[in-house]
């Protein structure tokens, strides 16, 4: 990172603190040293020296140019990539495969069509593990979690529908409660409202924010969209063209949780401005 281009420099990592039962527990969760990664070999980066930290609970937005590698990043994040360069530690674990603790969604929902919206939400415990293991057992406890998520998110009375049945912003909802049915302590989103139109990606934002402020899951999302980067997250990073590094670091100073008024006062157009500079930037260099 170009030290000139920092907004607000990382925040020292603290040490480990004891929890309450005298173990040492971390205070950094999503933890990225110097990281760098080649596709196939190849002698180019796709990212590069890719060094941050994350608390435990911090919802952080990605944003940046086309083709910056923002995917990538996610991909390294959940253990899909290994890096080439680098090491990278998610809730004080080296990541060495893909992780079991999380949950992804992404701008198309990609729900099953020939099952209801309910047998969608729940299928990553039907086949993931160690949740298959017991599914048979626990399927009524997990249908009442599903039920409840589905509730929360305004489908209440929708978990018998097909796909087919619900709006592109239903089914996002959908999406959003299959990432968190088995209660990942982090969910990454790449783009998840890109395809909605403008109102009903406000009633997303403020649909994730209450799923977020209830349950202060760890937040990766990848975004073109400044506003909503600004809406939603503690922390905005912003990466260069590729080679994508991380040029600026920005902690959003307005307090959470947000509503939508927020986004007509001066601090908010204030930090889109300011987004919106650092991508002007990084776009014509
Ligand atoms: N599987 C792959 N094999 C080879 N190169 C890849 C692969 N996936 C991505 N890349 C390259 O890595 C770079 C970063 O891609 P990535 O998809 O991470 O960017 P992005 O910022 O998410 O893009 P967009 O905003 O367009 O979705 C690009 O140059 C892309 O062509």
């Amino acid at each position: 990172m170009s030290a000139g281009a920092v907004i607000n420099a990382p925040a020292d990592s603290p040490a480990a603190t004891p929890d309450f039962a005298g173990n040492a527990t971390s205070t950094t969760f999503v933890d990225f040293n110097q990281v760098y990664l080649a596709y196939d070999n190849s002698d180019a980066f796709a990212v590069e020296d890719i060094t941050l930290q994350t608390r435990p609970g911090e919802f952080i937005a990605i944003v940046g140019p086309s083709g910056c590698g923002k995917s990538t990043f996610m991909k390294l994040a959940t253990g899909l990539k290994a890096p080439t360069r680098g090491t990278v530690r998610i809730d004080g674990q080296a990541v060495t495969g893909p992780l079991k603790i999380v949950g992804m969604a992404f701008q198309a929902p990609t729900l099953l069509p020939w099952r209801t919206t309910l047998e969608n939400v729940l299928l990553p415990l039907e086949i993931v593990e160690p949740y298959r293991n017991t599914w048979k057992k626990d399927r009524a406890k997990y249908v009442e979690r599903a039920l409840a998520l589905l509730k929360t998110v305004g489908l209440e009375g929708y978990a018998d529908k097909y796909p087919w049945e619900l709006s592109g912003g239903m089914q996002q909802r959908a999406s959003i409660c299959r990432a968190l049915i088995h209660e990942p302590k982090m969910l990454l989103l790449d783009e998840p409202f890109g395809a909605l139109d403008a109102f009903t990606r406000e009633e997303l934002w403020c649909v994730l924010r209450d799923l977020w402020t209830e349950r202060k899951f760890n937040v990766i999302l990848v975004t073109h969209d400044l506003r909503e980067a600004a809406f939603l997250a503690d922390t905005i990073y912003v990466m260069s063209k590729r080679p994508g590094r991380i040029v600026a670091r920005r902690e959003n100073p307005l307090p959470q949780p947000r509503d939508l008024d927020t986004t007509y006062t001066e601090p908010f157009s204030a930090l889109v401005h300011e987004l919106r500079e650092h991508i002007g930037r990084v776009r014509s260099t």
